[in-house]
Parts: structure tokens; C-alpha cells; sequence
């Protein structure tokens, strides 16, 4: 799943494809680079960001899966807000991918079971002012995977069958750097619920503790490709990733490797 934020202020291309047609330029680009899916997001989620309105959000986010849809790209709408998912899904999108799992917008559940769409329930506990102060677990896989427990349930009763619900760990949201290592090593306990599972760890925050004290954001694509390696080890069903040309080849070693171990 490649990154395409449509936003000014993501943390780490903030700006770069805020117009339509740098969007779509960008987002066949990431199709070339090996994406199977493209993520379109108009609200930047990051520690500290403010909100958008959703006019505004759709206003950036709809004319871009409008005209990907028309060219046959999977698309994904990253948005927290029913209104857009519901516009996604008529502009043709297929995915909703919430952060919030359905918390952020009471009516995300119902428009999301009524679209057909398949729906990404992400482990979220609140916007971005006050995200890092919930960064409290006793156990954080234990915990994390039982809220996503209760997501799955307020969405199956909101009608959205169980076999269109993806779940997500939530690296970076309300968790702090051993949170998100713990979860990234303990991926099956979240596999092992029946779900396809979604990992998006790209660019992080948590990243940086790998590398070099004065590292670049961008710097952090390899540690991000490494991580794609160890999700897709673990089973996953995505990788959200703004470099995909470098998670592509990171899963061509792991590939090849495999075929090596079966092979003759
Ligand atoms: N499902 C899912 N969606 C997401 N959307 C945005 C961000 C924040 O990253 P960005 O600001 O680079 O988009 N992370 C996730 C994530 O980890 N999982």
C-alpha cells in the first residue's frame, strides 16, 4: 500500500502532492514502483496535527480517487470521517482505511457496512493533541489487541460482515517506541484473530532509534523496508509505505529466499 497524502502538513511529505495533478502523477508512480494499492489521505494524522473539516478534506482527497479509479488503480481512503468515506466509495475507492477503528465518527460503522467496502480498523485512542498522553499499557499487545477485540464487535453490530475488516496495530498512535517493538514482534497475536492485518510503520518516529542521531525522515525507508519484511513474515496482508520501490525489493529478497529454502 503506497503513501499518498493530499495534505500540506503530513509529517513527512507534507505539501509535495497537495495538488491534484501532482497527486495523481505521484500515485502512478508509486503503481510503477510495485504499490498494489493506493492510500489517499487529506488529513495529516500526525502528533500535533489540527483537524480538517471534512468539505475540506474531501475537496483534496476526491478528485484524486475520481481520477485513479478511472484509471483502474485499487485505491484506499485514509480518512476518520463517514462523509468522506462515503464520497470515497461512490468516486470509486475500495478500501476505508479509519485510524480511529470507527471511534473518531459515529456514523463511520453504519456507512462503512452499507458501502461493501473492505474497511481497515487501525488501533486508535484519540486525535492528535492528546494521542501521546494515552501512551499507557500494562501490556501493550494484550491490550492493543483487545481493543481491537472491541472495534471488531461495535462494527460486526453496526452490520459490516466480519470478512471486510482489516486490523492495525497502530504503530506511532498513543504507543511509544518499546510499544511499537513489542507489537511489531508480536504480530501474530493479532493474525491469530482471523483477520487480515495491516502494518504501517513507515517513517516513524520509533524508526529513528536504528539509526544514526541526526538521520533524516527520509533515512528511515530502510528501516521501514526491513520492517515490511518482518510483517510480511508474519503474515501480514499490507504494508503502508511511502517508498514502495524499496519495500518491493526488500520482499523480492524475502521472496527468493523463501523459494531458495523450498527449493531442491
Ligand atoms: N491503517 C493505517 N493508516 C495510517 N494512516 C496514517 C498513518 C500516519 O502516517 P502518515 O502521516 O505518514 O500518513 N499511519 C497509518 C497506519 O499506521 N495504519
Amino acid at each position: 500500500m503506497g503513501v499518498l497524502n493530499v495534505t500540506p502538513d503530513s509529517f513527512s511529505d507534507g505539501g509535495r502532492w497537495a495538488s491534484t495533478d501532482a497527486a495523481i502523477i505521484h500515485a502512478l508512480d508509486l503503481q510503477s514502483q510495485g504499490a498494489d494499492l493506493i492510500d489517499v489521505g487529506g488529513e495529516s494524522t500526525r502528533p500535533g496535527a489540527g483537524r480538517v473539516a471534512p468539505a475540506e478534506e474531501q475537496s483534496r482527497v476526491i478528485p484524486v480517487i475520481s481520477e485513479l479509479a478511472r484509471q483502474g488503480l485499487s485505491i484506499s481512503v485514509d480518512t476518520l470521517n463517514s462523509s468522506t468515506a462515503a464520497a470515497a466509495a461512490a468516486a470509486g475507492a475500495q478500501i476505508i482505511n479509519d485510524v480511529s477503528g470507527g471511534l473518531a465518527d459515529p456514523q463511520m460503522a453504519s456507512i462503512a457496512a452499507r458501502s461493501g467496502l473492505t474497511y481497515v480498523a487501525m488501533h486508535w485512542r484519540a486525535h492528535a493533541p492528546k494521542m501521546d498522553d494515552l501512551a499507557v499499557y500494562g501490556d501493550v499487545v494484550a491490550e492493543v489487541r483487545a481493543e481491537l477485540v472491541s472495534r471488531v464487535d461495535m462494527l460486526t453490530a453496526a452490520g459490516l460482515p466480519p470478512e471486510k475488516i482489516v486490523l492495525d496495530p497502530g504503530l506511532g498512535f498513543s504507543k511509544l517506541p518499546d510499544h511499537n517493538w513489542r507489537l511489531l514482534a508480536h504480530l501474530d497475536a493479532f493474525a491469530d484473530l482471523g483477520f487480515p492485518v495491516m502494518v504501517g510503520a513507515s517513517r516513524k518516529r520509533f524508526l529513528a532509534g536504528v539509526l544514526p542521531a541526526d538521520a533524516g525522515v527520509l533515512e528511515r525507508d530502510l528501516p521501514t523496508a526491513v520492517v515490511s519484511v518482518l510483517a510480511a513474515q508474519a503474515g501480514a496482508w499490507a504494508v503502508r509505505v511511502h517508498d514502495v520501490a524499496a519495500t518491493r525489493t526488500a520482499l523480492n529478497v524475502l521472496a527468493l529466499a523463501d523459494s531458495a529454502r523450498m527449493g531442491p
